[in-house]
């Protein structure tokens, strides 16, 4: 009998993306076992917003294929199991939105058409805020946010959504200190409970201490495996120029 143990919860398997004639991703194998944090580390241009967006249905592969808890993407979607947090959002700050309106977007597809927030919507709202250290900023408008604010209250949303699967691009990009080690013991928390991350980040110092697993992408993928396996120097010079993670990223042609 399966019993869904062995059911990656995102699995992409011999996925090739060209947007035009630029080829993004390179016949990219990705299996990510639940109830980790999974590091996606690449240079500018490896691929990683190419490879989410793919997870994600967002982008359609020439070939290969995408499996969430071994479902389509759409299904996942559909089922709510795939939650999303984008490295910038689209959006024009100066309209009057609340962090609080923002995060109930999340909630959505818990709502039906009607979106009309019943009690439990509220609730996942509140604890989304509390969580992300934004209860006393709910009521604010969210283009009088710092950056890294904003980014709280765009992880805020993807949590109040209570998916199993979440995608985070450079969640720590452009953050002060206080709110990276916020974001750090909210991912650590989620994967205690069970929750599935996969986190790009520049940032490979932080890999060792925060992830279980870790892929080197450059269009292809150079390496997968914990940290300790592809945080080699060989492998980090291939993927990024820099011998060691404390050496920091270089931009490579
Ligand atoms: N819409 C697009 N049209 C054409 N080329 C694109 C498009 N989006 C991305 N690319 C190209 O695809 C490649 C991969 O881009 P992608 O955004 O996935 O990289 P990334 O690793 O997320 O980079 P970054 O760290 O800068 O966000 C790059 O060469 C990029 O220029």
């Amino acid at each position: 009998m399966n019993t869904g143990q062995d059911t990656a919860a995102i699995e992409v398997t011999g996925t090739t993306v060209h947007y035009g004639e630029v080829l993004a991703l390179d016949h990219v194998d990705l299996d990510v076992p639940p109830g980790l944090i999974c590091g996606l580390l690449g240079t500018n241009g490896s691929g990683k917003s190419t490879l989410f967006k793919t997870v994600l249905g967002l982008v359609r592969p020439d070939h290969g294929r995408v499996r969430i808890m071994g479902r389509t993407h759409t299904a996942a979607r559909r089922a709510g199991l795939l939650a999303y947090v984008p490295q910038s959002e689209q959006v024009d700050w100066a309209f009057p939105v609340r962090v609080r309106d923002v995060v109930m977007m999340g909630r959505y597809g818990h709502m039906g058409t009607r979106r009309r927030p019943r009690p439990t919507d509220r609730e996942a709202v509140d604890q989304a805020l509390h969580r992300t250290g934004l209860t006393d900023l709910a009521d604010r408008q969210i283009g009088a946010l710092s950056g890294g604010q904003r980014k709280r209250a765009f992880l805020a949303r993807a949590l109040a959504q209570q998916a199993q699967v979440l995608l985070l691009d450079e969640p720590f990009a452009g953050v002060d200190k206080h709110s990276e080690s916020t974001i750090i013991e909210l991912l650590r928390t989620l994967r205690e409970q069970g929750h599935t991350l996969l986190v790009s980040t520049h940032d490979l110092a932080q890999v060792p201490a925060l992830c279980d697993r870790a892929v080197l992408l450059q269009r292809r993928v150079v390496a997968r495996g914990t940290p300790d396996q592809v945080l080699r120097p060989e492998l980090l010079m291939e993927a990024f120029g820099v011998h060691t993670p404390e050496e920091g990223p270089v931009w490579m042609p």
